[in-house]
């Protein structure tokens, strides 16, 4: 099978900024293994040279099976970078942004794509302790760190995703050791990995797609987490919790998704919740932070923190 590599190179006055709206349009449009690249002179502390790109282009990339759709989805790529490029000319009096894209596509071979994509994964920082490391790469964590290590394959989650990342920070901060844990859309099991290094006793993870559950139970293995604390199925958490009555209920609940579905879900995460338990929602544009907060209100739920970085808000509330 080939696959297109498309690259999409910018130049901006307000690169984290730029880089969320770049990645917005790459995972709009589903595009897989998506990585955002920041220039770096050298290595920080502690970090192997193969531990990160040390590059001086600014770019997100991702991958497409070469299909009939392929070219027409290149072309929405094209149209929303332009669209992005004239809209910042116009905002640059009021915002200040400027941003310049380039788009460049490439055709990979199946076993090159597997290869091209771990080249374009680092290892990553994502909290003072939490760092993400690909298999792949080497890196000397200092005596405090926690190191989760991941390989997400076709799955979503390699925690360069801001949605993901302040989940993360979000569960470090809320997650007490022995909790009971469900991540609702686990991806690459990313932060089922994070609940079970953080202490939490007993995991759950639901995905309605059947490649990310498989990735999870093998990210969950290569981070030796015991197969007794933890369980991951293909299901929706409506289904899962009308099949376990009455229904098990978890100290934390984590649902990084779009905001409609996660609406959708409120009221089963509600039933799913301890009392005294908190939900951590991400995956939230701001556009749409609102109509999220008012749902949450709805079904009585108190906000405890709101995050937010770039165009991104995640949300950590009680019952
Ligand atoms: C943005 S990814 C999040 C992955 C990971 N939890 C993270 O934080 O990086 C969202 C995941 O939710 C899954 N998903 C989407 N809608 C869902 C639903 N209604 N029920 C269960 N999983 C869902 C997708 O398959 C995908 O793996």
């Amino acid at each position: 099978m080939k696959w297109i590599h498309v690259k999409a190179i910018f130049e901006s006055n307000d690169i984290p900024l730029a880089e969320e709206l770049v990645s917005d349009i790459f995972f709009g449009l589903g595009l897989q293994g998506v990585v955002c690249q920041i220039p770096m002179d050298a290595p920080p502390e502690g970090f192997a040279s193969d531990a990160v790109e040390v590059s001086d282009e600014t770019y997100v990339s991702g991958y497409l099976p070469d299909s009939d759709t392929s070219m027409e989805i290149i072309e929405k790529i094209r149209e929303k970078a332009e669209e992005l490029q004239s809209k910042s000319e116009g905002l640059q009096s009021q915002s200040g942004l400027y941003i310049n894209i380039v788009i460049k596509t490439e055709i990979v071979d199946q076993e090159d794509w597997a290869e091209a994509w771990k080249s374009f994964f680092y290892v990553t920082r994502i909290t003072e302790h939490i760092v993400v490391k690909p298999e792949w790469r080497t890196f000397a964590p200092h005596q405090k760190d926690i190191v989760i290590e991941i390989d997400p394959g076709m799955a979503f989650g390699t925690g360069t995703h801001p949605t993901t990342a302040m989940c993360v920070a979000l569960i470090e901060k809320y997650l007490m050791p022995a909790d009971t844990f469900l991540d609702v859309g686990t991806g690459s099991g990313i932060l089922m990995i994070a609940g079970a290094k953080l202490g939490a006793r007993r995991l759950c993870g639901i995905d309605n797609d059947e490649v990310a559950v498989e990735v999870a139970c093998q990210n969950l293995e290569k981070n030796a987490i015991d197969p007794d604390r933890y369980h991951v199925e293909k299901n929706t958490l409506d289904i899962y919790l009308a099949e376990n009555q009455p229904p098990p209920k978890f100290d934390i609940v984590t649902a990084n998704i779009i905001s409609e579905v996660i609406i959708e879900i409120l009221g089963d995460i509600k039933k799913s919740l301890s009392d005294g338990g908190t939900v951590i929602l991400s995956g939230i544009i701001r556009e749409k932070e609102g109509i999220v907060l008012a749902a949450l209100e709805e079904y009585g739920f108190s906000i405890a923190e709101i995050r937010y970085e770039g165009e991104w808000v995640a949300i950590a509330a009680k019952l």
